[in-house]
């Protein structure tokens, strides 16, 4: 859901440039600089901030002492998780997904009395978000919502079995695609969907090939999926069903739904497959089709708001970090050897910045949201210059979305629409061996661009963990009648969000945030700038 943030008189000078957007005032609050400037006018402040969403217009006055309700009231709206029910008047059944097989406590466990204990979500539970209570929005990575950073709950869905379902599982036709990029854990997710589903007791369960093209494309056939044929999977990287860019219109996709009679969609994707799922649900919606839709975030770029991690993140990370690795002993075996490795991250460093953090090996790492300079007395080249006059070699890190302005784009987009970056990493190298050049100083560079090879991997044990549970999840989900939903971990906690809250923009690295700050202590690099 896009959200509008309208701001009037006097609240504070530096306001436009604090709410670049809605994103800024809800996961980061104020910048600090701007956050000291607000303090200091505080008696001064009408502070009246309007925020106002497509489905709801909530007024905030800060000056108004019940300011916190309305914003909880409208983030309750926001994070309202859609169901079947809305546009269905429908009874539930009990549920068919049997928790028996673990023996039933005998009550010694615990104070629940033994015939109350049933293991199921209630659809009452939550988990809060934010645990952190800021005293200012100076503190390190602040997300304030007001300008003395008051403490406010905010509540999310929590995630699992329901007692209640709104679908006959042996009426259920369940299909799951997987979208965008390759990421490790796609098997794992899928095999856990399948295993879930057959819990339930679903008999017909198929895979869309090829990501969306699969609703499409003549030729590509949906695959019947059982427990049998996914049971090894996870053993290999890459999807079962294959991936793919670009594809049909929504309206297509929702047709094919509808001629296939798909009751349950399971979309596993990144913020552009979120969209997608996103139109997915409207069009069912407004077509009065019963159909669930719930996505699962997949990306290792760890790019999408609001959530801890999405899964293949980890394994990218762990695997970005061998190349780290190898770039450090070339470049400590070579005179004056310079290592250089370009990770991946379309809009984001997160790669970059926990692959660097990880190995400790990194002098040097560049991420899209610190602008750096290569040039000039403050600039990258000049700090390389020094590490090779005193410790004799380096490393340094970019993320391929890193210094997009130093080159000329061609402003291609791939078949999703998203935009084909210039290549930092080899401009990275030519500069360096000009510089050097230029200065008469022997460099050796060896430049590593792993491309691929972090993500067509098979999932690490934490990221299999977590596939497990987002892939268990997202079923109980469609049987709970939830729809336009994503399964995913917020604040250590599982849950569901309403996938209109994850595709307002992307997530980036919080460059105030401590984690950066660690990166940065790590590294022991100066600004660029
Ligand atoms: N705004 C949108 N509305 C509807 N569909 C979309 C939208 N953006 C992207 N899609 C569709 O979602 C699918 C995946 O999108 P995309 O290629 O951007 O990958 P992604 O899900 O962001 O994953 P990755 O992290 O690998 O980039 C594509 O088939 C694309 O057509
Ligand atoms: O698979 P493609 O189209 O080459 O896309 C590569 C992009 O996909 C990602 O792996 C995931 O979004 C990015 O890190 C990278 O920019
Ligand atoms: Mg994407």
């Amino acid at each position: 859901m896009a959200v509008a943030v309208k701001t009037s008189g006097g609240f504070c000078n530096a306001q436009q440039q604090w709410l670049h957007s809605t994103r800024d005032l809800f996961l980061y609050g104020y910048s600090h600089s701007n956050a000291k400037e607000c303090k200091s006018k505080k008696t001064k402040r009408p502070a009246s901030l309007r925020v106002k969403a497509t489905s709801t217009k909530v007024e905030l006055d800060f000056n108004d002492p019940s300011w916190k309700q309305k914003f909880q009231e409208d983030w309750d709206n926001r994070f309202n998780l859609p169901r079947i029910t809305d546009i269905y008047d429908l009874k539930p059944r009990p549920t068919t997904f049997s928790l028996t097989k673990q023996r039933t406590p005998t009550g010694d466990e615990d104070s629940t009395p033994k015939d109350m204990w049933n293991g199921y979500v209630s659809n009452d539970d939550r988990a809060l978000m934010k645990v952190i209570k800021y005293s200012s929005p100076t503190s390190a990575g602040a997300e304030c919502i007001d300008p003395d950073c008051s403490w406010v709950e905010q509540w999310v869905h929590r995630a699992g079995p329901r007692k209640d379902i709104y679908y006959e599982p042996n009426e259920v036709k369940a299909a799951i695609v997987t979208c965008g990029g390759l990421c490790p854990g796609l098997n794992d997710v899928i095999r856990q969907v399948v295993f879930t589903l057959e819990t339930y007791g679903v008999k017909n369960i198929v895979g869309i090939p090829f990501g969306f093209r699969g609703f499409y494309e003549k030729g590509l056939k949906e695959m019947p999926l059982s427990r049998n044929l996914v049971e090894n999977i996870n053993l290999a990287g890459g999807s079962f069903l294959g991936v793919s860019r670009g594809g049909p219109k929504t309206s297509e996709i929702v047709d094919s739904i509808q001629a296939r009679r798909i009751d349950m969609l399971f979309v596993l994707g990144g913020n552009g497959t979120h969209a997608g799922a996103n139109a997915i649900h409207d069009e069912c919606r407004k077509r009065k089709l019963k159909v669930s839709v719930v996505a699962v975030p997949k990306t290792i770029d760890n790019d999408i708001p609001l959530m801890d991690k999405t899964f293949g993140f980890d394994t990218a990370v762990e695997e970005a970090q061998r190349a780290i690795n190898s770039a450090y002993i070339e470049a400590r075996s070579a005179y004056h050897g310079i290592g250089l490795v370009k990770l991946m991250g379309r809009s984001s460093g997160f790669i970059a910045m926990h692959a660097s953090l990880s190995s400790g090996q990194v002098d040097v790492c560049l991420i899209p949201e610190v602008p750096f300079a290569l040039d000039g007395e403050y600039g990258v080249l000049q700090h390389l210059e020094q590490l090779i006059k005193n410790t004799g070699f380096c490393v340094v890190c970019v993320a391929e979305a890193a210094g997009q302005e130093l080159l000329q784009n061609s402003g291609a987009t791939d078949a999703s629409g998203n935009a084909i970056l210039s290549d930092i990493g080899v401009h990275m190298q030519q500069k360096i061996k000009t510089h050097f050049k230029g200065i008469g100083v022997h460099a050796d560079i060896k430049y590593i661009d792993p491309t691929y090879m972090v993500r067509a991997c098979r999932a690490n044990a934490s990221d299999a963990i977590l596939c497990t549970v987002l892939g268990q999840n997202a079923v109980h989900g469609a049987f709970a009648g939830f729809s336009g939903i994503t399964s995913c971990i917020c604040n250590t906690h599982y849950v569901y969000l309403p996938v209109t809250q994850v595709i307002t923009a992307p997530k980036r690295v919080n460059h105030k945030g401590r984690m950066w700050h660690r990166c940065l202590t790590s590294t022991g690099q100066p600004d660029f700038r």
